[in-house]
């Protein structure tokens, strides 16, 4: 039996579009189990009971890149899944169930694959790789993809909280790639560049005013906006109560802030209290480990 622990992740941070990532302190468990046949799925909702499961497809793929074909040879497999992390809500649950499905299959199957080349692995998956990266490596991450996979991290002061608003209603990730535009304009390109480096050299000190400058975005979160239901009232709320930064995470619909005010989830409780969708708050950390094989 193997089980593979997985962060959500909360990527892009504002400028960084399919290049940044943060590991969170959110986890969703999967647990490998050989069993005699068939395929057995626990914990998780029964739309996902079938051989189309993400987690499932993942540990397929390396299976068969260890040289073992899990249909031909019929493998009984029983995965079985403790999730804490919403789905579809812009927190990386798709990566995480492919970064378990990859590493689990190479622990149970007793692979030799390297972490990197598992991750280049769970990155051909998902097809973009500021998600995968942090729940891979933990932390705050960069990544590129060209001819290859190359990923950095980058340390992040302990000073940060994030405040994560997570709304009741989904929206997909393919749906919000859709919406964006396929040319940028190249001051917004020089915007987003000039930002991301000096973010990250904010997020390394906890220098909260950099932060507010540099984490701001012209790429994506224009037009994203508009798929998230009370965008610009939760933004107003946000930033009343001293948000130092307000940004989609991921592909949204979840609206994350930065702060380090103790009182700021109490003050948002009373604040978003009278919206119309219901938003679940909740203060998260950045994880630092990545990924956990046991
Ligand atoms: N427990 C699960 N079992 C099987 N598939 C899952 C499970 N959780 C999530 N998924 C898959 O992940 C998809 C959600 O991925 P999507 O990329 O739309 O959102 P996300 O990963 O939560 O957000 P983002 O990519 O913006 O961080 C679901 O439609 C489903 O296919
Ligand atoms: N960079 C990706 C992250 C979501 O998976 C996007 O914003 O579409």
């Amino acid at each position: 039996m193997v089980k593979v622990t997985v962060p959500a992740t909360t990527a892009n941070l504002g400028p960084g579009f399919d290049t940044l990532g943060l590991a969170l302190n959110l986890y969703n468990t999967y647990t490998f189990e050989e069993i005699n046949e068939g395929l057995v799925f626990e914990g998780c909702p029964d739309k996902y009971k079938n051989i189309e499961n993400l987690v499932y497809q993942s540990f397929a793929k390396t299976a068969k890149l260890l040289g073992k074909n899990l249909e031909k040879n019929s493998y009984g497999l029983k995965i079985t899944m403790d999730t804490h992390i919403p789905v579809s809500r812009g927190l990386g649950s798709s990566s995480a169930c492919i970064v378990g499905g990859v590493f689990g299959a190479n622990a149970l199957l007793k692979g030799n694959l390297s972490k990197d080349e598992l991750f280049k692995i769970a990155v051909e998956i998902e097809g973009h790789p500021d998600n995968v990266a942090p729940a891979v490596y933990g932390g705050l991450t960069a990544a590129i993809v060209e001819n290859g996979v190359y990923s950095v991290k980058y340390s992040i002061s302990d000073k940060i909280k994030f405040c994560a608003l997570i709304p009741d209603f989904e929206t997909s990730t393919h749906e919000a790639r859709k919406i964006l535009p396929s040319i940028v304009s190249f001051k917004d390109a020089i915007f987003n560049v000039s930002r991301t480096a000096v973010l990250l050299k904010a997020l390394e000190e906890g220098n909260f005013e950099l932060i507010s400058v540099s984490l701001k975005d012209m790429l994506h979160q224009q037009y994203r906006k508009t798929l998230i239901s009370e965008y610009d009232e939760v933004k107003k709320i946000c930033l009343e109560n001293g948000s130092h930064a307000f940004f989609i995470s991921g592909s949204g619909p979840t609206l994350m802030n930065i702060t380090n005010d103790p009182d700021f989830i109490k003050n948002m409780e009373n604040s978003t209290r009278y919206l119309k969708n219901k938003w679940d708050i909740k203060f998260l950390n950045a994880d630092r480990s990545g990924v956990i094989i046991k």
